[in-house]
């Protein structure tokens, strides 16, 4: 930090007199450069490093004690929520494989219930979720009877390593083979779903139609018969109506309009433990096996025109209303369709901080994304270890990382917009990060009992107010009911009012009896589209609306509250899912990450308005998501000074002194150490380190600064911004796992790198012709120039690749549209400022 304010006081005192233009743009970036550098390193000023013990977690909830002499299992309800919007660009495989993954987690099945959520309402996915809710009747007791990892079965059947190593069980090779086969028989019958929903819709159809047909021709004898024209729709395998849209959202037969629909899939299991027998399946001894299955429900909210849906936060928040009706689980653990439970101990890693003491202030837990399937050289930088195991580790240290969307581990009444617990004993202001403490333990100790009246609102001294509350969440009294008032460790407090209505509220597990037909109705009605009309729901309730990272602000309200996560890092990782390996996919994906970014930098969720609760650190972590995106206009202009210093043959500083060499050297070691020192401490390699700054500067100059006119538009003409889903590929290809890295899809993202590429490399041209051609050639003047230039060409070097496809197949528009540019540009550049001037060729630019 000291070097560089001092380098660029020394930038500001001396003005490069022969090109003062050059100079000013390059002092401006710098001086930008330097603050987003600063807004990104000092929230890794306490980092500190966590460590779970699953053993004291089992001693505290699943030991047998006097009061609980059978040891049954006392850890707290958990809600996993799972969000899916189109079967074409989410596979129903791969949900039905996330599903199954969750159902044979290893936490009591009782507390267990996974909700689908449909965005697209689609008949294809329904059936694909009946059927994995068929499978899971032999996956899951599998898993449990053999010890199973990981239990999504698509990658545990195809893991490379041997999978009879230690397993011990006698039967193991034979229940192997037998489940494999039926799940390839599954996986037959969900590929096979599309072709035979649509014979079956299509049958169904030509019998309506002749029905009708008939009764036309009974009616009216004697006029001519005309054709019927009835509607297409979906049928359903038992002869009704599919109530969802036609075969899937994006088809032309539908708007994604339709009605809500929910269905209990998987009813919520005994109360006590149902071992199996040898009978209990035809294909596997389930002897001894809990053949149990934890509640599983699908949830397709209600969509009309006219409304405006909120994406994924919509759907969430859909959820959180129908599972407070339905199981209302403490804790609710989301994840994207395509991530699955990669470790099967994951829920109760992430319960370790929650139940632990003083877990009663964290709103979340939150466990790194990891990836699959990315090609080994991770060219577009999907694995983000940077972010990931830098930047959300360190942040770790102050108020915790951000929710980035996918596997993470919520406390209800975080979400519900309630402020923690002893709220007023903490201190703001206060930054309680020390250097000393790197290691924190994490064991789950007692907490005296005590009874707390929760909190909500602004104002400090705002109590709970029950009489508000249907005006805050909707008209439901099921679900206000379901709110708890008080609550120790997550959990509601028997004392809860409407215990004398005769409702558990929050009851960890709900009795079978009350899952009736009445329950799902009211779920129902809270998933229609005008039930948050006048609520908080999206405003202060729930997830944010307003972004397209509904999950940075999500977090963010949270931390604003004083709440804290914790990052949680496994060493057998949590999770797992997919990332987009083509180029394109990866800059629309980055390019909604940054859009989201100027939409909340725009928005009233401006870290600069944070309240006094948030911390310092924490608030300028979160001021730097909100401006990163704006860091791409300086960038850009950075990058076409080398190519702008070679053809005017200026350069930024009047002569390369050693003052400005020797600043440049130092701070080139420092940042080297430094970027050392997170390599080092995070356990990255430098290759990903590198993949990264280079994946910046693409990103940085394609899809940032679309993302900044995008939220300019926005802001300015109001212009909505809608949500590209990424697609996720099925991973089914086997011989060309990699191939989607190769395809070239033109985008107009792709212009402002390959015009940086062509001037550069135009640029390095003209300077060495110029050189060579010159009476005394002067090679000194050249470097610079030179070296920078391939600074910048060095960045895009992936960009380069991926656009040129496997065979070099580049379509040839990128190629004559980025010539024009350039050519322009050189043109341009020669008219106003000859190469041949005289007036340059001076000791301007020498070492001295
Ligand atoms: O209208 C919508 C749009 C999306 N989704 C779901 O949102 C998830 C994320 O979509 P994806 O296209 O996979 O986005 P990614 O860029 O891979 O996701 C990251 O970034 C998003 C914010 O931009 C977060 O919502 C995600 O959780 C996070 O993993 C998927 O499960 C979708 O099914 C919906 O349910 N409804
Ligand atoms: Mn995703």
């Amino acid at each position: 930090m000291a070097v560089l304010s001092l380098f660029l006081a020394w930038r500001i005192k001396h003005k490069n007199e022969d090109a003062v233009w050059l100079w000013g743009m390059s002092v401006v970036c710098e001086i930008w450069f330097a603050f987003s550098w600063l807004l990104d390193q000092l929230p890794k000023l306490c980092p500190i490093n966590r460590v779970t013990d699953l053993n004291v977690l089992k001693d505290k909830f699943e030991t047998p004690t006097p009061n609980n002499p059978t040891g049954k299992s006392d850890l707290p309800g958990i809600d996993v929520y799972v969000s899916t919007a189109d079967p074409e660009k989410e596979p129903p495989l791969v949900t039905a494989n996330t599903i199954l993954s969750i159902l044979a987690a290893d936490y009591p099945v009782e507390k267990l219930a996974c909700y689908v959520s449909d965005d697209g309402g689609a008949l294809l996915t329904f059936e694909a979720m009946a059927e994995a809710a068929s499978f899971a009747n032999i996956w899951v007791p599998f898993c449990r009877k053999h010890d199973i990892e990981p239990r999504n079965p698509e990658s545990y059947f195809n893991l490379k390593r041997d999978p009879y190593k230690n397993k011990v069980k006698s039967d193991f090779v034979k229940d192997r083979r037998r489940v494999k086969r039926e799940y390839d028989e599954f996986k037959v019958r969900i590929n096979g779903l599309p072709e035979s929903i649509r014979r079956r819709s299509d049958a169904y159809h030509a019998r309506e139609e002749i029905k009708a047909m008939k009764l036309q021709r009974q009616n009216r004898d004697d006029e001519p018969v005309e054709s019927v024209k009835i509607p297409k729709a979906t049928w359903m395998a038992d002869g009704t109506h599919w109530p969802g849209t036609w075969m899937n959202p994006s088809s032309e037969h539908s708007r994604g309009d339709h009605a809500g629909i929910i269905q209990v899939m998987l009813k919520p299991p005994s109360d006590e433990p149902l071992l199996g027998t040898a009978e209990d399946t035809k294909l596997i001894d389930l002897t001894d096996v809990d053949i149990r299955l934890p509640m599983l429900v699908y949830v397709s909210r209600e969509k009309r025109p006219g409304y405006d849906h909120n994406k994924k936060a919509g759907a969430m928040n859909a959820l959180v209303r129908a599972s407070a009706i339905m199981s209302n689980g403490p804790f609710i653990l989301n994840l994207d369709c395509d991530h699955y439970i990669y470790n099967s101990q994951a829920l109760r890693e992430g319960m370790c901080f929650m139940m632990d003491r003083g877990g009663d202030r964290l709103c979340y837990v939150q466990f790194p994304q990891r990836f699959e399937g990315i090609d080994p050289s991770d060219r577009y930088a999907n694995h983000n270890t940077v972010f990931f195991d830098v930047n959300m580790r360190a942040l770790d240290g102050v108020m915790g990382p951000f929710y980035v969307g996918t596997g993470c581990l919520f406390r209800r009444i975080a979400l519900y917009g309630f402020d923690p617990p002893r709220a007023k004993e903490h201190h703001p202001g206060c930054c309680s990060c020390c250097f000393g403490r790197h290691k924190k333990h994490s064991s789950v100790t007692n907490t005296p009992e005590e009874n707390r009246a929760l909190r909500m609102g602004d104002s400090d001294d705002e109590e709970m107010n029950l009489s508000l509350f249907p005006k805050k969440f909707g008209n439901s009294t099921f679900l206000v009911d379901s709110i708890p008032v008080a609550e120790f460790q997550g959990r509601p407090l028997a004392d809860h009012p409407s215990v004398k209505n005769g409702r558990p509220p929050g009851a960890l597990t709900i009795p079978r009896e009350l899952l009736d037909a009445s329950t799902v109705a009211e779920a129902i009605s809270v998933i229609s589209c005008w039930y948050e009309d006048k609520t908080e729901w999206g405003q202060r309730i729930g997830w944010i609306y307003g972004s397209v990272t509904e999950d940075v602000v999500t977090g963010y309200r949270m931390h604003n509250r004083g709440w804290k996560s914790v990052y949680c890092v496994t060493k057998r990782d949590a999770f797992r899912g997919t990332a987009p390996i083509n180029l394109t996919d990866r800059l629309h994906q980055v390019l909604r990450w940054a859009t989201g970014s100027v939409e909340i930098f725009f928005s009233r969720n401006n870290a600069l308005l944070a309240s006094p609760k948030m911390k310092l650190l924490q608030r300028i972590a979160y001021l730097n998501v909100g401006i990163y995106p704006f860091t791409s206009i300086f960038l850009i202009v950075y990058c076409f000074l080398p190519a702008l210093s070679l053809f005017s043959g200026q350069f930024i500083v009047q002569t390369l002194n050693v003052t400005f060499l020797s600043y440049l050297l130092t701070i080139t070691v420092t940042l080297s150490i430094l970027a050392l020192l997170e390599i080092k401490w995070s356990g990255i390699e430098l290759e990903e380190w590198w993949r990264n700054e280079q994946f910046w500067l693409i990103g940085g100059t394609s899809a940032h600064l679309a993302a900044v006119l995008q939220g300019l538009l926005k802001v300015i003409a109001g212009i909505e911004i809608s949500f590209t889903l990424t697609s996720k590929s099925g991973g089914d290809d086997v011989d060309d796992e990699f191939a989607d890295l190769y395809i070239v899809k033109w985008t107009s993202l792709m212009i402002p790198p390959i015009t940086i590429m062509m001037v550069n490399l135009i640029a390095i041209a003209v300077g060495l012709s110029r050189t060579i051609y010159s009476v005394i050639p002067q090679w000194s003047r050249l470097v610079g120039g030179v070296f920078f230039s391939f600074w910048v060409l060095a960045h895009l070097y992936p960009f380069a690749k991926g656009l040129m496809g496997r065979r070099g197949r580049t379509p040839t528009i990128v190629f004559v549209w980025s010539g024009l540019i350039a050519i322009t540009i050189s043109l341009l550049w020669v008219a106003i400022n000859p190469p041949a001037g005289t007036n340059q060729i001076g000791g301007s630019f020498q070492f001295p």
